[in-house]
């Protein structure tokens, strides 16, 4: 297993750098440049130095004796001062030994899976956790790296080989007396792991909208004022705005973060029938967009018709209240009025939406999940049929059991891994 290196900190200026090493030869690489070989787990302060014995830097440095590290294999952390050039050397310097390479990206992690350190579900966690950028996405990427999701699939995992097991009893007795009748006991653990996954299939939608934001559009007649709106909502001038109706015309996205909830804003083409050719693709595209938006906002008077109805949690709100003295329901994106309320009721309307995450998050666990609730659906037909048939529903069994393994990377998942850890920095 070869040891490898990498800056584990980002790039650039700061006031601590991290230098990790992984593998067997960590300790001795480690002895090579400080002099003096890693007794245990410790953190110490020590002088690195050059091919000439020249000090690089004064450094912690921080050792794991495999297995008890990130990776499981032996760990040395250099944790230097955060310089471009004394980074810079020690990579170099480092890069000079025949003992040690550079990593890959991901590669750290991978050996953690590898190990055992870390399942499938887990990686993927980590890796959404360093992508996270608000409260929401954190919080997920944190259940999934605290390994909820393993821990619950070997639950399912145990109860559906308790059904298996009880089946390829019966089939054992096969010529003689059956001792006890085993479907009651089959189809209580079928059902009941069958629902448990269904239940967690559906939260991975809500999970996704988390990871990848939610898409909430502003939609009104042309010169209601969305993108007015849209810049008030976004703190800066992103979307032209005139007192021309048919102004907008693209799809105009802004990102925001909204209570900890990752969301991104489009200001679309104002709706009506047009003759010009240009708006008339504009508003094409608004209606495609804010159909599949998670949610809409309308400009608009409660009994206005437009191109496309507002869904149930819609919000409708009436623009320009300055100009129309209208109090509560009212907004205006040019005196502020409302807008505090508008956000806190998008905010509690995508909250509301989010309540049902589950622990699976991705849609890789969504396909597994459902991959496992079809296998169960076809024991329980097979089951139908019979004792005689106990053996192959006990095959259809050990299927909805390796879907599930997928789901946590019990088994061969290779080229999955390839695609994982290619989104991965180096040094993590
Ligand atoms: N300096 C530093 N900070 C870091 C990391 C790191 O690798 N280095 N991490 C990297 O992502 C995260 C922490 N994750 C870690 C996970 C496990 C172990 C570890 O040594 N595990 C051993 C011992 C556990 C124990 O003592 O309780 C083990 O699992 O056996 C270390 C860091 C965030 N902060
Ligand atoms: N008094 C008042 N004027 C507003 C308000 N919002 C927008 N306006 C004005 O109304 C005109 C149209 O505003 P826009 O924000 O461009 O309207 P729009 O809905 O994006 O229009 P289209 O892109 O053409 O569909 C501009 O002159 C704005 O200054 C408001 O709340 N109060
Ligand atoms: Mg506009």
């Amino acid at each position: 297993m070869d040891t490898i290196f990498a800056q584990a900190s980002a790039p650039g200026r700061a006031g601590v750098a991290v230098i990790r090493i992984s593998g067997p030869q960590a300790f001795a690489i480690a002895e090579k440049i400080t002099g003096q070989r890693p007794e245990g787990r410790e953190s110490v302060l020590r002088n690195l130095r050059g091919a000439e014995g020249e000090v690089i830097d004064q450094a912690l440095l921080l050792s794991f004796p495999g297995p008890n590290s990130f990776t499981g294999e032996d760990v040395v952390e250099l944790q230097v001062h955060g310089s471009i050039a004394v980074v810079r050397a020690m990579l170099s310097l480092l890069s000079t030994f025949p003992e040690t390479r550079m990593a890959e990206a991901g590669e750290f992690t991978r050996r953690a899976l590898e190990n055992e350190k870390l399942d499938l579900a887990q990686v993927e966690g980590l890796a959404d956790l360093i992508e996270a950028e608000t409260e929401a996405q954190r919080k997920q990427a944190l259940r999934v790296l605290s390994g909820h999701l393993g821990a619950r699939v070997e639950d399912w995992r145990k109860d559906l080989i308790r059904a298996a097991a009880l089946l390829e009893a019966t089939i054992d007795f096969a010529d003689e007396e059956v001792p006890v009748d085993v479907t009651p006991e089959v189809d209580a653990l079928l059902t009941k792991v069958g629902k448990e996954l269904q239940a967690e299939a559906r939260g991975t939608y809500v999970a996704e909208r988390v990871r990848n934001g939610f898409e909430v559009a502003i939609i009104g007649a042309p010169n209601a004022g969305k993108s007015t709106l849209l810049n008030a909502l976004a703190g800066r001038d992103a979307a032209i705005t005139s007192e021309i109706a048919g102004t907008t015309r693209d799809v105009i996205e802004v990102r925001m973060d909204l209570g900890g909830l990752p969301v991104t804003l489009l200001d679309t083409a104002g709706l009506r029938d047009s003759d010009d050719k240009i708006e008339a693709i504009g508003i094409e595209r608004a209606i495609e967009r804010a159909k599949a938006a998670d949610l809409r906002v309308f400009l608009a008077a409660p009994d206005e018709t437009l191109m496309i109805a507002p869904e149930p949690d819609d919000i409708v709100v009436r623009p320009k209240a300055d100009l129309t003295g209208i109090g509560e329901s009212g907004i205006s994106g040019k005196t502020g009025q409302g807008i505090s309320e508008l956000i806190a009721r998008v905010q509690t309307t995508l909250s509301t939406k989010s309540a049902s995450i589950g622990l699976a998050t991705h849609e890789r666990h969504r396909v597994a999940l459902e991959q496992a609730v079809s296998c169960l659906a076809e024991v329980d037909v097979i089951l139908q049929r019979g004792p005689d048939f106990y053996d192959l529903a006990a095959a259809e069994l050990r299927f909805a059991i390796r879907a599930l393994e997928a789901l946590v990377g019990r088994i061969d998942v290779e080229n999955l891994l390839d695609e994982i850890f290619t989104s991965f920095c180096v040094g993590k």
